[in-house]
């Protein structure tokens, strides 16, 4: 069995954030690890308050795992402050895992910021080098590129711009996007098309942190980065199609639990 790390902050109503990576990365058959970043009182109606674990407390966390059990694959959500970017990027240096997802977490769906005005500039500067893979939603990556961004044509140009950051693939998610859901990866070579429809649903709380977490499950499992965001997208799809309808604002996806099971995967 595959071992993932999610490094991000909490969710207590269950639908982002370490929540949504532990359900995803069991539903492909791997085991959860966590390290947590930051204790955030949020539901499904928005962010309320939240306080940043201390950098020594994140560290002695990756430290507890790594040099414990085997990490084949690390997915990065919100990381709010630059002393939380510096101490992980210190971190992935040390241990050097074979895959790591970053999710540039910015601002939540209710508008609150996830991501210190100060940080953004750290984030780009040490966490973007290295990632295995960037996935910034449309406004993510409006920011990194200081640009706007509304037609297909934008997300290329962006996607390789961040890549000359430093990162090896990006992936810009279109769920922002009202004529479709369509993300674009740039693989360091060339950009690749996931096109997708546009679902108008509430259920779409969690949804970059789950897809983040399927991409990190699915390279630990041995796809291909390609087909890693294929099966990733489709997993999300599918989760905004069957959402449940739970809380009063915008709910979580469904986790496909039996997923494993049904298609045997390792
Ligand atoms: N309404 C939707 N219909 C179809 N697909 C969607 C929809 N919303 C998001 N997606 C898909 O979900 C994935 C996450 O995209 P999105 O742009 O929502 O990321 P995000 O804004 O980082 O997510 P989050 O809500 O967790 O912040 C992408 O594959 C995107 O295409
Ligand atoms: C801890 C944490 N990480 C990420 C998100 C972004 O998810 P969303 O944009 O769906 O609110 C969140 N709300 N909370």
């Amino acid at each position: 069995m595959k071992h993932v790390l999610s490094i991000a902050g909490t969710d207590p109503s269950g639908g982002a954030g370490a929540a949504a990576d532990c359900k995803t990365i069991c539903a492909h058959g791997c085991f959860a690890l966590n390290t947590i970043t930051a204790v955030v009182a949020q539901n499904t109606q928005g962010v309320r308050e939240y306080m940043d674990v201390p950098p020594s407390l994140i560290a002695a966390q990756l430290d507890a795992v790594f040099e414990d059990i085997p990490v084949h694959a690390v997915k990065i959500g919100m990381v709010s402050v630059p002393e939380t970017i510096r101490v992980i990027a210190a971190k992935i240096a040390q241990y050097k895992p074979p895959f790591t997802v970053v999710d540039p977490v910015m601002v939540a769906t209710g508008g609150q910021r996830l991501l210190a005005p100060e940080a953004e500039r750290v984030l780009q500067e040490e966490l973007i080098p290295g990632a295995t893979l960037l996935t910034p939603n449309i406004p993510e990556a409006e920011v990194l590129v200081r640009r706007p961004i509304s037609t297909l044509d934008d997300m290329e140009t962006a996607a390789r711009m961040i890549a000359a950051m430093g990162a090896k693939a990006v992936l810009i998610k279109g769920g922002h996007r009202i004529e479709d859901a369509t993300d674009i990866l740039y693989d360091g070579t060339q950009c690749h098309y996931f096109p997708g429809k546009h679902i108008e649903s509430t259920g779409t709380h969690g949804t970059g942190c789950s897809l983040s977490s399927a991409v990190a499950a699915n390279l630990a499992r041995g796809l291909s980065l390609t087909a890693a965001v294929k099966e990733a997208k489709t997993y999300v799809f599918r989760g905004i199609c069957h959402a449940p309808a739970i809380g009063k604002g915008h709910g979580p996806i469904h986790h496909f639990y039996d997923l494993y099971h049904t298609v045997g995967w390792e």
